[in-house]
């Protein structure tokens, strides 16, 4: 094979052990053929083989081309001209070409979903993230047709550099053979790079048998992530959140304050928060909450100055309660599809295994229930703050002794409350 020639020749240790194999659940992957130990060096590919700015910078036919584009071109876009140049070349550059042909040929990305399939998660952030995305690649093609590609019809033919081509940009390949790896998240982070040695090396991420599939680990990212990056999902996936993106209006009251507050516990007045199922509401969403909705009055107060890691008054931490829940609530009947209807679809194989389909009702279950969790806890937590009764929020405010799950501002209020509350405090008090 064209590859593995260049490779061997060009220096890339580990190919007498590696090969190529498709797998059922993953596609195309790598298997070896000896047992490794954990830690062991797998696969050593010198930086030559890199796809990297500097190869395409220090190409003798379009590196001055490019290098002179004004403004300069985006990692990615500079990387994406270099991978389709390579690929409309018909001759020379034997070994690149090599590579850049047993790419895959499509892609489950979600940018590359159709409208049907890509409706299916609206409401998650996948979704308003891809659909920026497209938005995003439309506008870098027209910059790159503008600035490069219409300049130099000779090196970068219209009919191999359209809109679709450079969608490519998905391939996220660094390396020739490493980027046949597949990922899971059973082995420990094992790719390195060396800007000493320039080369990458792979590790063993853990022990393995002759004959299995070798992975690496892409790190600790969440389906939705992986979807829009790589095109899969995986289930049970330990890394799963929903990106709470939480802002403050530069007219707010106080703002240059709150700014500072925000910034002495290192969050930006523009943060995102992942809330996962293990953590559905962070501490560091309820100070950024607290923070943002505090008044004059409270704003010196102590517990301000220690980083409103605690509720700095009744009234505060009910308002921000209120807010998340409502915040909550919207943002689930922003959903086209309830995970009950979802997991319906998935159950019955309208939603066939491993389709677009199928991957984007994951996601959507994922993120609704993650928010479905953030939303009782921000319940729970208000229960403990207003009265259960007349929903008033008072500093001295009492616990209810036998549930300790909801407050009261008085005893008329509890006797009013107790009909009520009785079935729900028996249960919680069992
Ligand atoms: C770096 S490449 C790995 C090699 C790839 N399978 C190939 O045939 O070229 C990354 C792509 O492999 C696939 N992939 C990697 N890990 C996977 C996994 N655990 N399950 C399913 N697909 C996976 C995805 O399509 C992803 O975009």
């Amino acid at each position: 094979m064209k590859l593995q020639e260049w490779l061997v020749n060009g220096g890339v240790e580990g190919l007498s052990w590696l090969q190529l194999e498709d797998f059922p659940d993953t596609g195309r992957g790598v298997k070896t053929l000896r047992s490794l130990k954990s830690h062991d060096v797998i696969l050593t590919v010198p930086g030559s083989f890199l796809w990297t700015v500097d190869a395409a910078f220090s190409d003798p036919v379009i590196g001055t081309v490019i290098r002179s584009v004004e403004p300069p071109l985006s990692v990615d876009d500079i990387l994406a001209v270099f991978l389709l140049f390579i690929k409309s070349c018909e001759t020379g550059y034997d070994g690149r070409r090599a590579h850049v042909e047993l790419l895959p040929t499509s892609y489950t990305a979600s940018i590359f979903f159709n409208d049907e399939e890509l409706e299916i998660c609206a409401g998650s952030s996948l979704y308003h993230l891809t659909q920026k995305l497209k938005l995003q690649i439309r506008d870098d093609y027209l910059k790159l047709l503008n600035n490069l590609i219409t300049k130099h019809p000779d090196l970068f033919p219209l009919e191999r550099f359209t809109q679709d081509d450079l969608s490519d940009k998905q391939f996220r390949c660094i390396a020739p053979f490493a980027d046949m790896l597949n990922h899971s998240f059973d082995v420990e982070l094992c790719h390195i790079y060396d800007p000493q040695l320039n080369r990458l090396q792979i590790l063993a991420g853990k022990d393995y048998k002759a004959g299995e599939q070798v992975f690496i680990n892409y790190g600790p990212v969440p389906n939705n992530r992986l979807l829009r990056l790589y095109g899969f999902i995986l289930l049970n996936n330990p890394h799963d959140s929903y990106d709470l993106v939480l802002t403050t209006h530069p007219q707010a009251p106080l703002y240059s304050q709150k700014v500072a507050l925000f910034e002495s516990i290192g969050l930006q007045v523009n943060s995102t928060f992942p809330l996962k199922l293990s953590d559905p509401l962070p501490l560091n969403v309820l100070q950024y909450l607290r923070i943002q909705r505090l008044s004059s009055s409270e704003i010196s107060t102590l517990a301000v100055r220690h980083g409103a890691k605690d509720r700095i008054s009744a009234r505060n931490e009910a308002e921000i309660l209120k807010a998340l829940d409502e915040a909550c609530e919207n943002l689930l009947a922003g959903f086209s599809a309830s995970i009950e209807e979802l997991e319906a679809k998935i159950t019955s194989g309208t939603y066939q295994k491993g389709s677009n389909a199928w991957a984007a009702a994951h996601v959507s279950i994922g993120e609704q229930k993650i928010l479905r969790a953030t939303l009782q806890k921000a319940k729970e937590l208000l229960a403990l703050v207003v009265c259960a009764n007349c929903g008033k929020a008072n500093e001295n405010n009492k616990r209810c002794g036998r549930c300790r799950k909801v407050v009261y501002c008085g005893i008329d209020c509890q006797k009013s409350h107790y009909k009520e509350h009785k079935v729900l405090c028996k249960a919680a008090g069992e």
